[in-house]
């Protein structure tokens, strides 16, 4: 990986001690500790909110294997860690062809999904609340144990319910209800056994599907303490699923960070994510997956690293002395990288400009630790901070040349490792934003760590698995009795039986089917009593071939994937969310819109107006009234989002757009920013030592430009020079040498000799005579000896240029050795 190429150069203690939201997500953290030693346990219960975190700035997700792995892709029975191999082209297991047209297999209650990680365990608790869970209700377990969930927040010493993130009126198979999310440490599995077993679980018919590395390593112990067996299914399949599902579910799920670079004011805003594909999806849980996702149903884990979450808890640990992940963030918060890291500014002394890299950029982190001094001026909290940095630099740094590799452009972080953990958030939206100059956005998603579990339940309901006990009491419904499908003790199938699930005929009148009619075509499925037959599509209408009439609303019909809609959403969303054509579904938006988006306000938000931008709310910032786009001098909107909306309005015109850009920070953000109307691309055109990195025959305009100074295509100080006498190459050629292309002419700032098939260095890197008072380079030493020490011509050329070991004098005086090697330089007393 090259140094500084892809790091950020964010100063994070001032930015996080203004961040109100991380400082109370960890407090809220703390809180949950506090309350837990205080005495809080299984048993109590606990009235409110115990944690009330903002999810504005929470993320999550799980993880992934090496990038050259040779594993095949993992089927449902036996992937419950291996995920696949890197590159390999994965369709998530299907196995009874259950997964194009909505859910196999209706499971009985309770509903647990678990994704069984390195570091963490998450737990998703499924609490039907449509017609069906009076029924489900029956069973006295079963409603103990809703009990105990729902009027907790801890659970034992370490188990944690993320009340915040709970999810109202979701859709799960063919039920609605809530999703309850839980956490706790996969070290403390032996308790949570014990616990499980103590509320009944080990009497209970219930499904646990689980997912995670886990899955395979607890495997024994769940049969042994709580009588389960376990439906498994892989990892990664599983992510990917819970990531569309959840995304589907919550307009808001994906945010994004408008202005990622500025320390002490950004903002997050909902990301649209209606149109997801491609899209890369890092996972940073104890170690990290990178996936990248072409289509519903089709990944490749395309890389990872190892060094991951649990590396920073790992190392921050050792370091510090702290004792969680809690604690890690809350110290990193109050500390200085810089304090740690050694600096481009520390080697340079100010910026490396040439290659764009600002002073404050990270040169080499931990870098300045090998100095005594140094280590005696740090704090725990500067410890806890680089690591952070560290870890997450890298994490951004892997994550931008992937995405890069693959011609994808988004880029969604999720995994626990961004819980509470905003400084590493903000840092991944810098970083994508800044070294991609724009075209790579950082995407966030609120149920952070919890991807895997949900899409391990819904892996379950696609399926087809029967539970072996479910299977034999599925068919169990009296007309009178309420079934929960698992305690039915009759044997007469009733007609409003479907799925394995039972309703009572009273249950179903008293609150008709909720999206859960079924079409003819999904044989599968009984057509529940209430739906008249052949009427209603089921909520398959997400992911569904065929869409027809559902609540009231039309779709238009074929529904490709790319219109699928949520009807149930279409009445209650605001305008602003639609995409500029009316009446459009999209797939996951929940937004069915009547009207075209006109009515977008505010200065972020113009819409209609923004040459034939057509997203709200997605960071695109148009001058109103006009087509142009972004004129950051004009709009106050687009000031404030710097060159992540400037970049946008230009890829509409991508002819007008030069990504070449070696400047320096300030003057990349100023440089990234072009008017439309100008009908000219900026010319970035880098300088060092005075001469031009590379030859322009364009014109360029750079209005943007606060001074002609730092904007000469070629040699001149005029932002308007006309390059195309120019020749940065002088006598030599730039394409003699046939290892020289033209593009590795222009990158590496090379010319080629034509007579004797050298490269020349176009760029002096260092000169004696300015750097060595009274010294000189040796020159010309491409021939025989003492023709032209450096002392009988004025032609200061390269130490690079110096041939080593080529027979030369200096000042027509021999050496002492009576050769140059490279890097020699000449003394004026002639003498060396
Ligand atoms: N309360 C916590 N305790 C421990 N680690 C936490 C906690 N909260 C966040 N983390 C961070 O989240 C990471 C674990 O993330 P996650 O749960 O997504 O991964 P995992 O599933 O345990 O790991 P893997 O997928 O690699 O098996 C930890 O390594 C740590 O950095
Ligand atoms: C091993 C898994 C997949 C377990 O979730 C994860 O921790 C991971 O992706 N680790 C990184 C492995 C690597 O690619 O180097």
């Amino acid at each position: 990986m090259p140094v500084g190429d892809n790091r950020t150069a964010v100063t994070v203690a001032p930015l996080l001690s203004n961040d109100q939201r991380q400082q109370e997500n960890v407090q809220q953290e703390q809180q949950h500790q506090h309350v837990q030693q205080k005495g809080i346990t299984d048993e109590t219960k606990t009235g409110g909110k115990e944690i009330a975190t903002s999810t504005e700035n929470n993320s999550v997700g799980e993880a992934g294997a090496a990038d050259d792995d040779a594993v095949a892709a993992a089927s449902t029975d036996t992937a419950a860690s291996a995920g696949a191999a890197d590159g390999d082209d994965v369709t998530p297991a299907d196995p009874d062809g259950a997964l194009t047209n909505g859910y196999g297999y209706t499971p009985p209650m309770p509903w647990f999904g678990m994704d069984i990680g390195g570091t963490l365990t998450k737990l998703v608790y499924f609490e039907p609340t449509d017609c069906e869970s009076a029924a489900d209700e029956d069973e006295e377990t079963l409603k103990n144990i809703r009990k105990y969930l729902k009027s907790n927040f801890a659970y034992g010493d370490s188990g944690r319910r993320d009340d915040h993130l709970q999810m109202d009126n979701v859709r799960m198979g063919e039920r609605s209800g809530t999703l309850h999310f839980i956490r706790f440490p996969s070290s403390e599995m032996t308790a949570f056994l014990e616990l499980a077993k103590s509320k009944g679980m080990a009497t209970m018919a219930s499904t646990i599907c689980a997912t995670g590395g886990g899955a395979n390593k607890f495997e024994d112990d769940f049969k042994k303490e709580v009588n389960l067996d376990l439906h498994k299914f892989d990892e990664l399949d599983c992510l990917i699923r819970g990531i569309e599902h959840i995304e589907d579910q919550n307009y808001h799920e994906c945010y994004y960070y408008l202005n990622p670079g500025d320390q002490k004011d950004y903002t997050t805003g909902t990301y649209d994510f209606s149109h997801p594909f491609p899209f890369l999806v890092v996972n940073i849980g104890s170690g990290v997956s990178m996936l990248a996702v072409d289509g519903p149903d089709s990944y490749r884990r395309v890389s990872g690293t190892s060094l991951g979450g649990g590396t920073f808890l790992g190392l921050c640990c050792l370091l510090t002395g702290c004792s969680s992940f809690e604690e890690a963030i809350a110290l990193a918060a109050e500390g200085d990288n810089k304090n740690v890291d050694k600096l481009v500014r520390d080697i340079y002394g100010g910026d490396y400009n040439r290659f764009g890299l600002g002073g404050s950029l990270v040169a080499s982190s931990f870098g300045n630790m090998n100095v005594e001094s140094r280590r005696q001026k740090i704090s725990r909290e500067d410890l806890a901070c680089a690591t952070l940095v560290t870890i997450t630099n890298n994490i951004g740094s892997i994550a931008r040349m992937v995405a890069d590799n693959h011609n994808i452009d988004r880029v969604v972080f999720v995994g626990n490792f961004l819980r509470v953990n905003p400084i590493s958030m903000q840092l991944l939206a810098y970083a994508m934003d800044f070294w991609s100059k724009g075209q790579l956005s950082a995407i966030f998603l609120k149920h952070e760590g919890y991807f895997g579990a949900v899409g391990c339940l819904l892996e379950l309901l696609r399926s087809g698995k029967e539970d072996k006990k479910s299977q034999d009491l599925s068919s169990c419904c009296t007309a009178t009795s309420h079934c929960t499908g698992i305690i039915c003790t009759g044997s007469t199938v009733v007609h409003t039986c479907h799925s394995n699930i039972c309703c009572s005929a009273a249950a179903v009148a008293a609150a008709p089917c909720v999206n859960t009619c079924c079409h003819a075509s999904t044989a599968a499925k009984t057509c529940h009593s209430l739906c008249s037959a052949n009427t209603s599509t089921v909520q398959p209408c997400y992911r569904a071939s065929n869409c027809a009439t559902i609540c009231g609303v039309s779709c238009s019909a074929p529904c490709a994937h790319s219109q699928n809609t949520r009807f149930n959403f279409c009445h209650s969303n605001p305008v602003s969310l639609c995409p500029s054509s009316s009446n459009s579904c999209r797939h996951g938006s929940h937004s069915c819109c009547a009207t075209p988006c006109s009515t977008c306000s505010g200065p972020t938000t113009i819409v209609n107006t923004c040459s034939q931008k057509t997203h709200c709310g997605h960071g695109n910032c148009c001058k109103p009234n006009n087509t142009s786009s972004c004129d950051k001098q004009n709009d106050a909107g687009c000031e404030k989002q710097k060159s992540t909306i400037c970049g946008r309005p230009d890829e509409a015109s991508s002819s007008k757009k030069t990504t070449e850009t070696n400047f320096s920070v300030g003057q990349q953000q100023q440089c990234d920013c072009c008017k439309q109307q100008q009908q000219q691309p900026h010319h970035n055109t880098s300088f060092y030592n005075g001469m031009p990195q590379r030859a322009s025959n364009t014109v360029v305009t750079c209005s943007h430009y606060p001074a002609a100074a730092p904007c000469m295509p070629c040699g001149g100080n005029s932002c308007t020079g006309h390059c195309a006498s120019f020749s940065p190459c002088g006598s030599f050629s730039a394409t003699a040498h046939p290892g020289c292309s033209s593009s590795h002419q222009l990158s590496s700032c090379y010319c080629c000799n034509k007579v004797n098939n050298s490269k020349r260095r176009l760029c002096p890197v260092e000169k004696c005579t300015s750097n060595r008072h009274n010294w000189s380079d040796i020159a010309d030493v491409s021939g025989s000896s003492s023709t032209g020490g450096i002392g009988s011509n004025s032609s200061h050329i390269s130490r690079d240029d110096v041939v080593p070991g080529v027979s030369c004098s200096c000042n027509n005086k021999s050496t002492a050795a009576g050769r140059c090697n490279k890097g020699d330089c000449c003394h004026s007393d002639h003498k060396h």
